[in-house]
């Protein structure tokens, strides 16, 4: 007996258009190929979506999406190829109901980063989202990356200074004369460094639109332009010497939170890749319970708004 098939055969009770009819929270892997970089496993939370354009329809076809998908995970590799197949293959699936399509994946691409100083390596995790969207036969792809870094503060860095100058007048206030070796030797002691000032983990989280002559998602590329802009990323492996560096590194560049936005701001300009993007410094306070937060975009008509 043949089974009944409501999508297909039944009308809806109430008629209307929806914007997005789809599944969310699909749990599957998937190989990741990007930045002509081996393809990598991820376990990826998946959506996807179209839209229902014929108000009489009762509904879309769930299973035609998913299998799509599934067959992705088995069969292929996520690239930007295979993902615009995949919209494609959702609107050609749904002749007459939907003209528009949309998959957000989302996963931890896993990296081995190398340590400051010591050659060692270890694994860091960066959250990752992938966007693709075809509307009305237009593809928009977006990539956001998340990466974490440290903040000190420049403000909190001056007022220790000015400590540390002050313990200096008071240690050596009666000597006119001081010996250089003496005050090498003060410098390394606790009183040295009176104050120190604070620094927190922080979060650049930045969406980019690919430029229609991208051939890939530059998930790495991405990642290591924050890292390299902001250059106090947080450490996988860390010997002595690699800490020493990054305290260097955290004293050489003081951020606000300002600072750290406007520094990512000029280095997404300058990338042809991106025709636009997004982005917020999360700058999670040690000295407050709060956090410290800046958001900007490139600013382009129709573009991304903070
Ligand atoms: N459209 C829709 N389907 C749902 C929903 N919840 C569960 N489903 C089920 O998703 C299943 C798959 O739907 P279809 O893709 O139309 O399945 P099918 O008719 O076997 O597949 P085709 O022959 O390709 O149309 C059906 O059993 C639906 O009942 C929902 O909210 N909306």
């Amino acid at each position: 007996m043949a089974m009944p098939d409501i999508a297909n055969s039944a009308q809806a009770q109430t008629e209307g258009t929806l914007d997005r009819v789809g599944m969310s929270n699909i749990e599957l892997p998937l190989m990741v190929q990007t930045d002509n970089y081996p393809a990598q496993q991820v376990s990826a939370k998946v959506e996807l979506f179209v839209n229902l354009g014929d108000p009489q329809a009762k509904g879309i076809h769930m299973s035609r999406l998913y299998l799509q998908l599934d067959q992705l995970s088995t069969e292929s590799e996520l690239t930007l190829q295979t993902l615009t197949t995949l919209l494609n293959g959702f609107i050609e699936s749904h002749i007459d109901l939907s003209t528009e399509a949309f998959v957000k994946v989302e996963f931890d691409y896993n990296l081995r980063r190398k340590s400051l100083i010591s050659e060692k390596r270890g694994w860091k995790a960066y959250p990752v989202v992938i966007i693709g969207r075809l509307i009305d036969g237009k593809f928009d792809f977006e990539l956001q990356v998340d990466v974490p870094y440290s903040s000190t503060c420049p403000c909190s860095a001056a007022l220790a200074r000015q400590l540390i100058q002050e313990a200096f007048s008071k240690q050596y206030e009666q000597q006119e004369n001081v010996a250089k070796e003496d005050i090498i030797t003060w410098l390394g002691s606790t009183q040295g460094i009176v104050a120190t000032p604070h620094s927190q983990r922080s979060v650049a989280q930045v969406k980019a639109k690919l430029s229609d002559s991208a051939d890939n998602f530059p998930i790495i590329a991405l990642i290591d332009l924050i890292e390299a802009t902001l250059k106090t990323p947080v450490q996988a492996a860390v010997k002595r010497e690699d800490e020493q560096e990054f305290a260097r590194l955290n004293g050489q560049n003081l951020m606000f939170c300002e600072d750290a936005a406007r520094q990512l701001q000029y280095a997404l300009n300058q990338q042809t890749q991106f025709s636009d993007f997004w982005l917020r410094v999360n700058h999670y306070e040690s000295l407050h319970a709060h956090d410290a937060v800046s958001v900007t975009t490139k600013g382009i008509k129709d573009g991304y708004k903070a």
